[in-house]
């Protein structure tokens, strides 16, 4: 379980990103994270997993405060919890087994990893989290050689190799087209219902939250202004978090895509 309790982070040139921040987050939920450019989505994920260090307040892990507790250090925190990226940063010359035996990195040590010691089972690992996102043909194949999709597919075989018990995912889907980003939110739930693992992600699209989400939180100028069930939120809500009406930009589509693309996944 995550507790941010009244936590603020201030930039150091003074623009407020997180202001008075108080939410709990559960074990095995899916939250989708939901606000205009510069609302504060990105301070607060990277805030959870200590990229960017909250100025005030508390954040708890487990029940620890891992702003003022040392003894949990960050590599800990960072064994717990994984992160996917925009742009999921691979490394674009490894293969993509490679990529995904990163995610052991916290296990098994740098030099280890740099000399490609893993043992066995963690490269069966990384093979059977590869199959998982239907990937494992890539096995050998440089990343730079994949589709965006397919990158995004192997960041969340790495980030499942991590073995974490909180997926955060910043805008996963940004860069993909609708059929794509579909597939990616897709595995990103199945993982969560299947494995229990709590997964917060940032979306943009308001289409895709109510799709995906258990519970949104809508976040304006780095304060919280919605907090619910996704079965609740209405087009108001949206309006209310977003200040002004809803347009086109802020739909993905592509859900008659999505249909089908279930069918594959279930
Ligand atoms: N390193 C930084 N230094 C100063 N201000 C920053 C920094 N990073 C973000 N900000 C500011 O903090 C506020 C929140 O930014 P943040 O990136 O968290 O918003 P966001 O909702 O994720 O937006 P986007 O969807 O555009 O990524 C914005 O005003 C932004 O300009």
């Amino acid at each position: 379980m995550i507790e941010c309790r009244d936590l603020s982070l201030v930039y150091p040139d003074g623009t407020e990103g997180l202001k008075n921040v108080n939410i709990t987050i559960n074990e095995a939920e899916f939250i989708v994270i939901v606000g205009l450019s510069g609302a504060g989505k990105s301070t607060l994920i990277r805030s959870l997993n200590r990229l960017v260090t909250p100025t005030s307040g508390g954040l708890y892990i487990d029940g620890e405060n891992v702003l003022v507790n040392k003894r949990i250090s960050l590599r800990k925190l960072r064994k717990k919890v994984g992160m996917i990226f925009q742009h999921h940063n691979l490394v674009p010359r490894h293969t993509v087994m490679k990529n995904v035996l990163a995610g052991r990195l916290g296990y098994t040590g740098t030099l280890p990893s740099l000399l490609n010691l893993f043992p066995n089972e963690d490269r069966a690992l990384a093979y059977e989290n590869l199959k998982r996102v239907s990937i494992e043909d890539k096995l050998y194949t440089r990343a730079d050689q994949l589709s965006g999709g397919q990158q995004q597919r192997v960041s969340i075989a790495r980030v499942l190799t991590q073995q974490p018990k909180v997926i955060l995912a910043d805008e996963p889907v940004a860069s993909l087209d609708p059929p794509t980003s579909h597939q990616v939110m897709n595995y990103l739930k199945k993982i969560n219902k299947e494995d229990g693992i709590t997964t917060v992600v940032n979306l943009h699209f308001i289409d895709m939250a109510m799709e995906y989400a258990d519970r949104i939180i809508g976040m304006r100028a780095g304060e919280i202004v919605y907090d619910g069930p996704a079965g609740e939120v209405t087009e108001s809500t949206f309006e209310d978090i977003y200040g002004r009406k809803i347009k086109d930009d802020d739909l993905r589509g592509g859900h008659d895509i999505n249909e089908r693309n279930k069918a594959i996944l279930s």
